[in-house]
């Protein structure tokens, strides 16, 4: 058991608006002081808190994906192939980066988020751990306003989910659906395949995912090779992508969505008070039961796991009122301790593999006794019907007392001497009750009795009918209406069926018609009005200022890789010619003799030719921190572009929604947004510079991207 504290990582956001006067960051010490001066509005003369200090494991600011994959998930990831189950939650107010941080940007391989690069780096792990065999699964739980939904279940996503915990306190979701999944793509596959499976359902529900705790897990079952292969480790990864904690009253929330923020903030209230519980020592009760997500976070705070919590902050003016209130929280979190052990289960069926096996040895040992002890060949086996026939006749003849004695041979004989006992004792009782010489068991209905030795009562006439009053005539039995459905119509049993097929289908057809129908409303609304089309116009009239900017950052972009091209080809010849001089001057020295060399001679040509190494060198450097400057600059011009991007889209639908009245749910639809889809990706095949690494990311997203056209054409045409 080993006692590892929640790693608490603070990250923030990038923004252009970050609220230096208020709030100062130590990247080395991980402290963060926040300071807010007494509003003139409440007087100066009060107790308004002016200071805030939180000290974390470490601050990341404007940290890189790569960055904050490599401080926060690696480790649990080799954690976990040695068995310890980890957690990786991200927290934080709406807005603040958690799903940036968890699942990142599907725009660019580079900005992808903890989850694909986790998925990355195991399988990269377990290609290199020939000496185990790993299975991993994966599943892909939504909680929404306290109900949960199965990501990868395909159909009905919210029967029959229970949370349960074994006793060794291992959390697992009853009914949850768990793919398995043999290579990198298919595990990025299915986490795909759940973000699209979120979006369809946030359509049909009307809901939005930043309003729902989203969990994607991934289950480990790790055997050895080379020891005994019943020990089964299990281990799990969570990644948690939580709702964003706001407040309704700053958010003016009415309605369903002040419903949801209620529903968001009582189960984040909940989580606090079992981070508050864990943290007092004196505590015993812990209150997990309380909410969906504590009930399946136990094991992850306070449990068997090793947790990092990211918080991520929005660090602007506005904002922080939510920025204390999460450090707050996060700070909490330091507090609590986790204690990891690692999760063996035996494997049944291993086990009964190895149980036949040493059955068989020692059955082969006994036989060998039996050899050596002269008691001739002694069976082990189950008796075959014969042999109980056998030892029937035995029995039966020793009841009659024409067998004075039994031959035992083996305890197996025995027993199945006793068994044939017990079968003559019950046939024997048998034909006594039924020759009436001992009264029947009132529990035992007589079987042997035939129904037509029973006595059957007379129908007739004004007889009372099963004690619900007089009949006035017994009708025939196939005059009375029947509850049988196929007795109904005069069709025959595979007609009937037929029947019933058609009209199921009929039914099915119908409420796919009227599914298709709903989307195709949809499209034709969507085909009078041209989002792309609209989306042109507004970039050069509302939007043009942000798209402007852009333009300008693309240039900017372009003309600093020209640069870094051009400074790149210098640096080979600045290369090539320290190259060519280090071999002059190599030359030289081959040419002196040993005097000349102890003496340190060398001749003007030399000289020269070492003042030159000496100024190329120099040169390269400087050529070298200029393309270094330029990568950096390059960096930040993207981080601008993908900013005024993501503002231009929402500018843009905001805008949509205004002139078009269309409703969220519309835009959010897939079907409006496939045209999008389409340009994200491309395929790797055609691309000649593309990263090895990202195949299994592209490939995936692709596969994704055609099952999910190919489905609702499907739909479509049925
Ligand atoms: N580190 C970052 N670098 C670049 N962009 C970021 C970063 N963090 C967040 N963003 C951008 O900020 C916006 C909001 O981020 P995100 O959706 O991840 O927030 P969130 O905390 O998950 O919000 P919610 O609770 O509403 O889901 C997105 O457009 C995202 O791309």
């Amino acid at each position: 058991m080993i006692k590892t504290p929640i790693k608490v990582i603070v990250r923030t956001r990038p923004t252009v608006e970050f609220a230096y006067k208020n709030i100062n960051i130590n990247e080395n010490t991980g402290h963060i002081a926040i300071n807010i001066p007494k509003s003139a509005e409440q007087g100066f003369v009060n107790h308004q808190q002016e200071d805030w200090g939180f000290t974390f494991d470490k601050v990341l600011q404007n940290a890189s994906q790569e960055v904050v994959f490599d401080i926060c998930g690696k480790e649990l990831i080799h954690s976990a192939l040695g068995g310890y189950s980890g957690t990786i939650m991200a927290y934080g107010q709406t807005g603040a980066g958690k799903t940036f941080t968890m699942m990142g940007s599907q725009i660019d391989y580079k900005y992808r988020g903890m989850m694909p690069r986790c998925i990355s780096l195991l399988f990269q792990e377990i290609e290199a751990r020939y000496e185990q065999q790993i299975t991993v699964g994966v599943s892909y739980l939504e909680i929404y306003n306290e109900m949960m939904y199965d990501l990868l279940a395909g159909g009905d996503q919210n029967t029959g989910l229970a949370i349960q915990e074994d006793n060794n306190g291992y959390v697992l979701v009853k009914g949850l659906t768990i793919k398995k999944c043999q290579t990198e793509e298919d595990a990025i596959a299915q986490l795909f395949e759940g973000e699209t499976n979120r979006t369809i359902s946030e359509h049909k529900l009307n809901k939005a995912s930043s309003r729902s705790h989203c969990v994607f897990t991934v289950h480990l079952e790790i055997r050895s090779r080379v020891e005994s292969a019943e020990k089964v480790i299990i281990s799990k990864l969570n990644l948690v992508d939580l709702a964003g904690s706001e407040r309704t009253k700053k958010t003016g929330s009415e309605g369903r969505t002040l419903l949801e923020a209620q529903f968001i903030n009582k189960s984040l209230s909940f989580l606090e008070q079992v981070v508050v519980a864990l943290s007092e020592k004196q505590r015993d009760h812990i209150p997990y039961r309380q909410s969906k997500l504590t009930n399946l976070l136990k094991d992850s705070i306070g449990g068997n796991s090793k947790t990092v919590m990211i918080a991520n902050i929005w660090p602007e003016k506005h904002q922080l009122e939510e920025t204390i209130s999460t450090l707050k929280f996060a700070q909490r979190m330091m507090k609590v301790t986790n204690e990891s052990s690692i999760r063996v289960n035996l494997d049944p069926h291993v086990l009964i593999k190895k149980y036949e096996k040493e059955i068989k040895d020692l059955r082969q040992e006994l036989a060998m006794h039996d050899t050596l002890a002269n008691r001739g060949r002694i069976q082990y086996e189950p008796y075959t019907p014969e042999q109980q026939y056998k030892q029937q006749q035995i029995a039966q003849q020793f009841l009659n007392g024409e067998l004075e004695d039994i031959d035992i041979d083996s305890l197996r004989q025995v027993k199945e001497l006793f068994f044939q006992f017990r079968n003559l004792y019950r046939n024997l009782v048998k034909d006594l009750e039924n020759k009436n010489y001992i009264p029947r068991t009132e529990k035992e209905p007589d079987v042997s009795k035939k129904k037509s030795d029973q006595v059957k009562p007379v129908e007739s006439v004004g007889m009372e009918e099963n004690k619900h009053g007089f009949g006035l005539g017994k009708a025939r039995k196939d005059a009375k209406p029947t509850t049988n459905i196929e007795n109904l119509v005069n069709i025959p049993k595979d007609e009937f069926k037929q029947v019933d097929d058609k009209a199921q289908q009929e039914i099915r057809k119908e409420s796919q018609i009227t599914e298709a129908n709903k989307e195709s409303t949809i499209e034709k609304r969507i085909v009078n009005v041209d989002k792309q089309q609209a989306f042109s116009d507004f970039k050069n009239k509302e939007g043009s200022s942000i798209n402007q900017s852009i333009i300008e950052n693309i240039n900017q972009l372009k003309e600093k890789k020209d640069n870094i091209l051009i400074l790149s080809e210098v640096s080979i010849q600045l290369k090539n010619s320290i190259e060519s001089n280090k071999a002059i001057i190599a030359q030289k020295q081959q040419n002196k003799n040993q005097e000349e060399i102890a003496q340190g001679i060398i001749d003007e040509e030399e000289y020269g030719t070492l003042k030159e190494l000496k100024d190329l060198k120099k040169k390269l450097k400087q050529n070298q921190d200029t393309i270094r400057n330029l990568k950096s600059e390059i960096n930040t011009i993207d981080q601008n572009i993908i900013q005024s991007k993501a503002a231009l889209v929402q500018k843009f639908e905001e805008h949509f929604l205004k002139k078009y009245g269309l409703t969220l749910q519309d835009i959010n639809n897939p079907l409006v947004n496939q045209k999008e889809e389409e340009y994200s990706i491309n395929d790797p095949s055609e691309q000649d510079d593309v990263d090895q690494d990202a195949l299994a990311y592209i490939r995936a997203k692709n596969k994704v991207t055609q099952l999910q056209k190919a489905r609702k054409q499907e739909k479509m045409h049925k």
